[in-house]
């Protein structure tokens, strides 16, 4: 009796424990899901810190320029007073007592006397308008807000413009702060977390190692070079798996003859965690895999889906704890069981959380009535067709496989990527 495909994932899902953590190098960790969650090792930012190049303020206008610091110095150790001004840029530390900064395309400067240029219109994009859409209270990030000066005003008075306190001002802390947890374990690594895990102060990562994973292609009738003719025809899975396995590192693929020693001898092969073979999953002559696992007292998880393509899949845990997954012969069936089985036990090796499924809108796409069907689909959902279980083709101008539940006769369905 073929297992609900559903079922099927879920028991390939359970069928391991992560690998062991390891701590590596950033540039490493990509790719490799998280062991801990990565925490804020300081807080961002670290001090009050200018958003423009131009002057931190305090008080009403005109200011005296009383000195200047640059992105990479230390906070200056000064106090600001009502009237001083201190120039500032992007990313350099204000002085205690800041009240705002005040870019520079808005300011003149004469004789170390800072006044605010009329207009302050200069730090708005053209049609973009006055207020910020959408700020919380209390939120200092780059406004464009300008001045609330009355008309005729140019920036001459010494009344304190409306310029909300703290504007242009990144405060202390207002990223994240020290010992916050920024990406939670079970992510994968990707090139943002690489960067946000350095800005958060971070050297090295604790990731789960990779799931090594050794390839068997068996088949009399294989051919790996040249064109197919009769009773000949190339391996098209063998080149389609590295792609599929990223996650995994690979130690080559074997190609074998039908030959049940070999395929025994095979799967003795103790550097991996993880087994594939591809084809001899059937109850043909030359197809030996549930009888050579037998022989080696495997447990078989999953003999059977009921899916179409794949039916035939199959995986199982050798009693050393290593596992089989074995892929039908037929192309486009042995893509259908990599996305059920293979791919779903290789992610909890790896340590990886379940994601949230993509899904898409489709119609009854051929439903079958007891079994389900995957269907090659672009990413909006749409059949590309060719989807006959020895051909590639339909999987190969598609953007992923669509699970369309048996019966189904249109709806949401799950998208399992390419
Ligand atoms: N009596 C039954 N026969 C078959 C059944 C069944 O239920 N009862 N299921 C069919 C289905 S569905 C599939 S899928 C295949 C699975 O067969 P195997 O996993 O045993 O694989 P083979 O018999 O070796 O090959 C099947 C088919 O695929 C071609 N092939 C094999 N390997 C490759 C490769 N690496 N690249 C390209 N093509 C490959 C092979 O030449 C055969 O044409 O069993 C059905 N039979
Ligand atoms: O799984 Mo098979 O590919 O339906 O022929």
């Amino acid at each position: 009796m073929n297992m609900p495909w559903n079922l099927a994932r879920q028991t390939a899902r359970e069928a391991a424990k992560p690998l062991e953590a390891v701590e590596v190098a950033l540039p490493d960790a990509l790719g490799l899901a998280l062991a801990s969650g990565v925490r804020a090792l300081a807080s961002q930012p670290t001090c009050d810190t200018s958003a423009m190049d131009g002057y931190a303020v305090a008080g009403p206008g005109p200011w005296t320029v009383v000195g200047r610091v640059a992105a990479g110095d230390s906070v200056p150790e000064v106090r600001l007073r009502a009237g001083e001004a201190f120039g500032v840029a992007t990313g350099a530390p204000v002085p205690d007592g800041s009240d705002s900064v005040i870019p520079v395309e808005l300011c003149s400067v004469e004789a170390g006397v800072l006044r605010e240029a009329a207009g302050g219109a200069a730090d708005r994009r053209p049609g973009e308008s006055r207020q910020a859409p959408n700020r919380p209270p209390g939120d200092h990030g780059e406004s464009h807000q300008a001045p609330n000066r009355p008309p005729g005003d140019h920036g001459e008075s010494h009344q304190a413009p409306n310029r909300p306190p703290g504007k242009h001002i990144r405060r202390r802390g207002e990223d994240w702060s020290a010992g916050d947890e920024l990406v939670p374990a079970g992510s994968l690594v990707s090139p943002a977390v690489l960067g946000l895990a350095a800005g958060a102060g971070h050297d090295t990562l604790l990731v789960h190692r990779r799931p090594r994973v050794a390839v068997v292609v068996t088949g009399d009738e294989l051919l790996h070079a040249g064109p197919p003719r009769p009773g000949r025809v190339r391996d098209a899975i063998g080149p389609m798996l590295p792609g599929l396995l990223t996650g995994a590192d690979l130690f080559g693929t074997t190609h074998l003859r039908d030959d049940p020693s070999a395929l025994a001898d095979a799967l003795t092969f103790d550097q991996a965690d993880v087994l594939v073979t591809c084809g001899a999953t059937s109850v043909g002559p030359a197809d030996h895999l549930r009888r050579v696992l037998a022989d080696l007292d495997a447990e078989v998880l999953v003999s059977g889906v009921a899916c179409r393509p794949g039916h035939p899949m199959l995986l199982a845990v050798l009693p050393d704890g290593r596992c089989v997954a074995g892929l039908p012969g037929n192309p486009f069936a042995a893509l259908a069981a990599v996305l059920t089985l293979l791919r779903p036990l290789l992610d909890t090796l790896g340590g990886q959380a379940i994601r949230a499924p993509v899904t898409a809108w489709l119609g009854d796409a051929g439903a079958h009535p007891h079994d389900t069907r995957l269907v090659p689909v672009t990413r909006a959902g749409v059949p590309v067709g060719h989807d006959r279980p020895g051909s590639l083709w339909g999987a190969a101008l598609a953007d992923a496989l669509a699970v369309v539940p048996p019966g189904h006769r249109g709806g949401e369905v799950e998208l399992l990527p390419l």
